[in-house]
C-alpha cells in the first residue's frame, strides 16, 4: 500500500542528501501540499531550490541541535522524515559528542516538537551500523532508537507515532564506495579495496525510500523496521564495476580502516525472534514490559536463542553477475556509463 501524501505537509530533516532529494521529488510527485526540509547548509538548499523550481519546497534554515529551529520547521506538519545526521564513521571517532548531539539529542527535539504540533507520523533514520555497534556513528544511531522507542513506552497516550527505519549500504549515496571506485576507474587510478571479504548490504535508493514509506503505512508505537537486502563482498563489488567500465586497473588492498566490521547486522537475533516477517520487509515490535524490573532479573524470554542475527556474511549473497544487475538499475550510474561510452570508451557494458 502506498502512503497519501496529497494535500498533506512534510517535513525532511537532513534533507538536502541524496535521501532528501529523492524523497523530496516523490512527495511532490505525489501532491504534496509542502516539502519542508530543514538543514544547515545555504549553498545545498539554493541548489535544491534551483533543481526543484516548485514553490511547495520550502527551505528551513537550522539545526536539529537547537529546539527553536526545529519547532518552528514542524508547525503544521503532518508527517516528519528525520534524516539528520552525522553519518561519517571517522569523525565520530574523532568528536563522539558532536554525534552525541545531532544523532541523540537532536532526535529528541525532533520527537518533542512532532509531539508539541501534533505529527502524526515520525520516521527515524537508522543505520545496521547501530546494531552490534563498533563506533561511535553506530553507537549513537543505537541511542537514537532507545531515544525514538521510549517515546512511546513513557507516553501511552502520545499523539505521534514515532518508528524507525535501518538502512544497510544505499548504493551511490554520496561519499560511499561506489562513487569513489567509479572516480578511481575514471581517473586511470588504483582501486583501493580495504578486505576484498568484507561484506555489506545492499540497497537502492528506491528502496531506501519504499522502506520509508512502508514505515508511515505501518508503523505502530515504537517499530523498527528493516527491508530484506542482498549483500556481496567489496570484492565483488569493484569487479563489477570494473566489467561494467570495461577497464582492469590496479587493485590495492589497503586493509580496514578505522572503526569498522567485516560484515554488519540489519537484526540481531533476539529483534528477529519479536519480529512480523511482512515479505520483503521486518516489522521488529517494541519490546513491551514496563518498567517493571523483575522480569530482567527473574524472567528471560524463550526461543530468542533459536533466531541467528540478520548479517550481510549470511544473507543471501550476490553473484557478480547479480551485483552488476543492481549497479545498473541505478538511473545515475547508468548514464554515467552511457557518457563513459560515449566518450569512446568502447568495452563498458551498458547493456547487459
Ligand atoms: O576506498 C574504499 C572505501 C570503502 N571501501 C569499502 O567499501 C565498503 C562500503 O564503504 P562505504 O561506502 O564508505 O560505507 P560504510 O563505511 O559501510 O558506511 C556507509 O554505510 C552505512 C550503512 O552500513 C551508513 O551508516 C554510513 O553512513 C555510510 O557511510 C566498506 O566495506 C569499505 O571497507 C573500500 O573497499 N575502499
Amino acid at each position: 500500500m502506498e502512503a497519501d501524501y496529497a494535500d498533506k505537509r512534510i517535513l525532511i530533516t537532513g534533507g538536502t542528501g541524496s535521501f532528501g532529494q529523492t524523497v523530496t521529488e516523490a512527495l511532490l510527485e505525489r501532491g504534496a501540499a509542502e516539502v519542508r526540509v530543514l538543514s544547515r547548509d545555504e549553498a545545498k538548499q539554493d541548489a535544491m531550490r534551483h533543481q526543484f523550481g516548485d514553490s511547495r519546497l520550502r527551505l528551513y534554515i537550522g539545526d536539529v541541535r537547537d529546539y527553536l529551529s526545529v519547532e518552528r520547521a514542524t508547525r503544521g506538519v503532518d508527517y516528519v522524515f528525520h534524516a539528520a545526521a552525522l553519518k561519517q564513521v571517522p569523525s565520530g571517532e574523532f568528536f563522539p559528542m558532536e554525534a552525541v548531539r545531532t544523532n541523540i539529542l537532536g532526535t529528541e527535539n525532533v520527537i518533542r516538537a512532532s509531539e508539541d504540533h501534533g505529527v502524526k507520523s515520525l520516521v527515524c533514520l537508522s543505520t545496521d551500523k547501530a546494531v552490534y555497534p563498533i563506533n561511535a556513528m553506530g553507537m549513537s544511531k543505537a541511542m537514537m532508537e532507545k531515544v525514538a522507542q521510549s517515546h512511546g513506552l513513557n507516553n501511552p497516550t502520545a499523539s505521534t507515532i514515532v518508528s524507525c527505519v535501518r538502512y544497510g549500504n544505499v548504493m551511490y549515496s554520496r561519499g560511499s564506495v561506489i562513487p569513489h571506485f567509479i572516480r578511481q576507474l575514471r581517473d586511470g587510478n588504483p582501486l583501493t579495496v580495504t578486505d576484498p571479504t568484507m561484506t555489506r548490504f545492499m540497497m537502492s535508493l528506491a528502496d531506501s525510500v519504499k522502506l520509508v514509506e512502508h514505515a508511515f503505512v505501518n508503523a505502530k508505537q515504537g517499530d523498527l523496521f528493516i527491508r530484506k537486502a542482498p549483500s556481496c563482498t567489496i570484492g565483488d563489488l569493484a569487479t563489477a564495476l570494473c566489467n561494467l567500465y570495461g577497464i582492469t586497473p590496479d587493485v590495492r588492498v589497503i586493509g580496514t580502516r578505522h572503526a569498522e566490521k567485516l560484515s554488519e547486522s540489519l537484526a540481531t537475533g533476539a529483534e528477529l525472534a519479536r519480529s512480523d516477517d511482512m515479505g520483503d520487509y521486518y516489522r521488529i515490535n517494541p519490546d513491551s514490559r514496563d518498567l517493571n524490573y523483575a522480569p530482567y532479573f527473574e524472567e528471560g524470554v524463550e526461543g530468542i536463542s533459536a533466531f541467528e542475527d540478520y548479517d550481510s556474511h549470511t544473507t543471501e549473497r550476490l553473484t557478480i553477475e547479480g551485483v552488476e544487475e543492481l549497479l545498473l538499475s541505478i538511473p545515475q550510474l547508468r548514464s554515467d556509463l552511457e557518457k563513459w561510452t560515449k566518450d569512446g570508451n568502447n568495452s563498458a557494458r551498458v547493456h547487459v
